[in-house]
């Protein structure tokens, strides 16, 4: 149990707060449509310390309220993923759904940060404590499997290699801390809008291609996994990759200057975060963080900054009270 951590105790009555956070891919290669119309994938995930709160207190029914950032933009009934995620935990444990959910937000909506995904993590882990249901880290990877492709690694956390949606997730050795730059914009990117317009760029043969071998070319995620295990801050730059930011920038051609005003104040890497339009600077060290941060600010090509850390933790019980 790492600090900060908290055992649950099965006090009867307490309400259970669970914290998840945000992701950058660091890779992420698309491969062919799969029959259940998804993409075959392999990714890179890292857990960065932009953190989901959602705290599960006892209730007659199903409740849900949400604060922070971007609050007024995400639904409360059952379209919000996190009462999805305490549904589908009841279903499944045979409880009555009964909780309040109180979410706060700090990952920005629609950001390709997978916020309502991280969100889902925490209804899971908070349910589970909450109800004594007592399912394995397993069972709740594969719940999670089923709410959306990004909610098994906001369960993991830290640094992690997805494949098949991106669903099936396995820890990656990675040495050391990496600081980012944030560059948030003022509106968001559909996801599917985004794989649909990589589609329509790769064209009937590239599709036909891909979804006949299903085949990702890996090249590159090795290279990144090789840099992560050596704690490598330039070579991990040098090989991150994202094949929906083509895509992403041809639905929102400002993010180029983004990327571009960010990496002309001396980031060493910039990438746009998994289907956007959120963009990620890998900087070294907290002078070029803040340079970075200055520009990014100053020019207008981002509508927000955040500075952040990663790995962080995935999702796990950081309070109970009453
Ligand atoms: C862009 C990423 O965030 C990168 O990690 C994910 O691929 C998206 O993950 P997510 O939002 O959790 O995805 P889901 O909620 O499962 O699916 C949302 C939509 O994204 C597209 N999608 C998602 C995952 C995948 N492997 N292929 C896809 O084409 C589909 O259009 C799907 O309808
Ligand atoms: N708990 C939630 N938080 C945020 N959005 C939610 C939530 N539940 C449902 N949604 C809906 O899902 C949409 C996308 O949510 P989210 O913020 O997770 O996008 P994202 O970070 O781009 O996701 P991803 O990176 O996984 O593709 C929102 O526009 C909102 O309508």
């Amino acid at each position: 149990m790492g600090s900060g951590e908290v055992r649950v105790l099965p006090v009867p009555g307490a309400s259970v707060v669970a914290r998840a956070h945000a992701k950058v891919n660091l890779a992420l290669r698309v491969g062919g449509l799969r029959p259940d119309r998804s993409h075959e994938l392999v990714t890179v995930f890292e857990a960065v310390s932009l953190p989901e709160d959602v705290r599960a207190s006892p209730s007659r029914g199903l409740e849900c309220a949400v604060t922070g950032e971007g609050a007024e933009h995400v639904p409360v009934d059952e379209r919000n993923l996190a009462v999805r995620a305490a549904l589908l935990l009841a279903e499944r444990a045979g409880v009555p759904p009964r909780v309040r959910l109180d979410i706060t937000k700090t990952v920005p909506v629609a950001g390709g940060m997978a916020g309502g995904s991280a969100d889902a993590a925490a209804a899971l882990v908070a349910c589970d404590a909450l109800w004594g249901t007592g399912l394995g880290r397993e069972d709740l990877l594969a719940l999670g499997g089923e709410l959306g492709a990004d909610v098994p690694f906001a369960l993991l956390g830290g640094t992690a290699v997805g494949t098949g949606r991106g669903e099936q997730v396995v820890p990656a050795l990675a040495r050391g801390e990496r600081s980012w730059v944030l560059a948030l914009s003022a509106s968001g990117l559909s996801t599917p809008a985004v794989y649909g317009e990589l589609d329509r760029r790769r064209g009937e043969a590239g599709r036909a291609a891909a979804g006949a071998a299903l085949d990702v070319d890996e090249t590159a995620v090795h290279e990144l996994l090789q840099a992560l295990r050596a704690g490598d801050a330039a070579a991990v730059g040098a090989a991150l990759v994202n094949d929906l930011q083509e895509p992403a920038l041809a639905l929102a051609p400002h993010l180029a200057t983004t990327l571009q005003v960010g990496l002309e104040a001396g980031a060493v890497a910039a990438l746009v975060s998994g289907s956007g339009p959120t963009t990620a600077f890998l900087v070294d060290g907290r002078e070029q963080g803040l340079a970075v941060a200055v520009a990014l600010a100053a020019s207008g090509a981002a509508a927000d900054v955040r500075r952040v850390t990663g790995p962080v933790h995935g999702a796990r019980v950081v309070d109970v009270g009453r």
